[in-house]
């Protein structure tokens, strides 16, 4: 929700308004006390507490989420009799503290408790089971809210954080990577990738693509789906050689082997390949510096073609219109990284214009905490 909406009519922008008299008033504890009393403003006061203390209280009720994932308590619902007794026994926890966990997941709308005293999955807590990658998503969230315990010391960090450790890659430092390091970050984008696929190719429309080169395309989830989509296109894959080795794999287990060209590298490294009439740059942008990310774009400019496509897809800010996934999650999550940063499309449209492009398009966004998509073109 934009933050401007629960301002009082004609106060102009948040950002004004915040530093005016309103915001002074507001933030007085006898106003606060008097506003409650009063009926329009004490529904107001009431309905504002209710959203700070669910801001407030967000870390506990992601924990809550980590426990019944970690604890298998979501797959146990779905299968077993919902008996606390009984999940608390087969745990090695007590009873009451088991309830007490079901009692939470039903307060975050994941659980239903049925009269009989047994607990079931709500709609939205199987649907957590049924996300492809969901679970791993949550379960390595674990890392970055280690980052996050400490907020004034990550936003003062100079590396050192456990998501930089994770995305080992992101330094540019030089250093290889170790084949087990590579395998499971991949791992872990691929699990997720499935959702990004989907939505990216529901945004653009390859008609008329021939070679579609896929530039930090970890272990090819994203090409395997644009070719299976279109059997026409031919796909080649950039990555670092630790990952590539993951792609091959997951290609000839797909049957495409043969209508794709693996290119181990690194994209800091000299031109990219040419041949392709199209780049996806898929969660790539979004790890990396400002710098990196011209000299990026600059490098698949010259790859392309005139009239070649260039197709972004990543969770992106919203700037003006801050929203939770851009501004919140991935903007923290970046920084954790150490270097990259959530950018709005208006601002990858920008960096694209600066590398030479034109014709740039932000597609309706279906999904923004899953991915948002950008595409322009080389001048024809
Ligand atoms: C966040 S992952 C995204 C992978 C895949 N596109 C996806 O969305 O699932 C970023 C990918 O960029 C690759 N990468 C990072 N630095 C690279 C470099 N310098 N050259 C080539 N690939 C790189 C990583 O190995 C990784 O596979």
């Amino acid at each position: 929700m934009a933050a401007s909406s629960d301002l009082p009519a004609g106060s102009g922008r948040a950002a004004g308004w915040s530093r005016g008299w309103f915001a002074r008033l507001v933030a007085r504890s006898g106003f606060q006390r008097i506003a409650a009393r009063l009926p329009i403003s004490g529904a107001m006061a009431r309905r504002d507490g209710a959203k700070i203390f669910d801001i407030m209280q967000g870390f506990v009720a992601s924990q809550v989420l980590v426990a019944l994932v970690e604890e298998g308590v979501l797959q146990d619902l779905l299968d077993g009799s919902g008996e606390p007794a009984e999940l608390a026994a087969q745990r090695g926890v007590a009873t009451d503290r088991i309830r007490t966990l079901l009692q939470a997941g039903a307060a975050l709308g994941l659980l239903v408790q049925r009269r009989d005293g047994r607990f079931g999955l709500a709609r939205r807590g199987a649907a957590i089971l049924g996300v492809p990658g969901l679970t791993d998503m949550i379960r390595h969230n674990a890392a970055f809210y280690r980052d996050m315990a400490d907020p004034s010391a990550l936003l003062r960090s100079e590396g050192g954080t456990e998501l930089a450790r994770i995305w080992p890659y992101v330094s540019g430092s030089g250093d290889t990577i170790s084949t087990a390091e590579a395998a499971r970050y991949s791992e872990l984008m691929a699990r997720s990738q499935e959702l990004v696929a989907e939505d990216t190719l529901r945004a653009v429309r390859l008609k008329g693509v021939r070679t579609l080169l896929d530039v930090g395309g970890g272990s090819g989830v994203f090409l395997a789906a644009a070719l299976r989509r279109d059997r026409g296109l031919r796909g080649m894959l950039l990555d670092l050689p630790e990952v590539i080795t993951q792609a091959e794999d997951r290609l000839r287990r797909n049957g495409l082997s043969g209508r794709v060209g693996l290119h181990p590298g690194s994209f800091r490294d000299g031109a990219l390949p040419e041949g392709a009439d199209a780049i996806s740059l898929i969660r790539v942008l979004y790890d990396h510096d400002d710098a990196t990310v011209r000299e990026l774009l600059s490098k698949s400019h010259d790859a392309l073609p005139p009239g070649g496509r260039l197709i972004i897809s990543e969770p992106m800010a919203g700037e003006a219109r801050p929203d939770r996934a851009g501004d919140l999650y991935f903007a923290f999550y970046t920084m954790a990284m150490g270097t990259g940063r959530a950018r709005s499309p208006a601002r990858i449209v920008a960096l694209c214009e600066a590398a030479g492009f034109e014709r740039a398009v932000v597609a309706p966004a279906r999904r923004p905490y899953v991915t948002r998509v950008v595409t322009c073109e080389r001048p024809a």
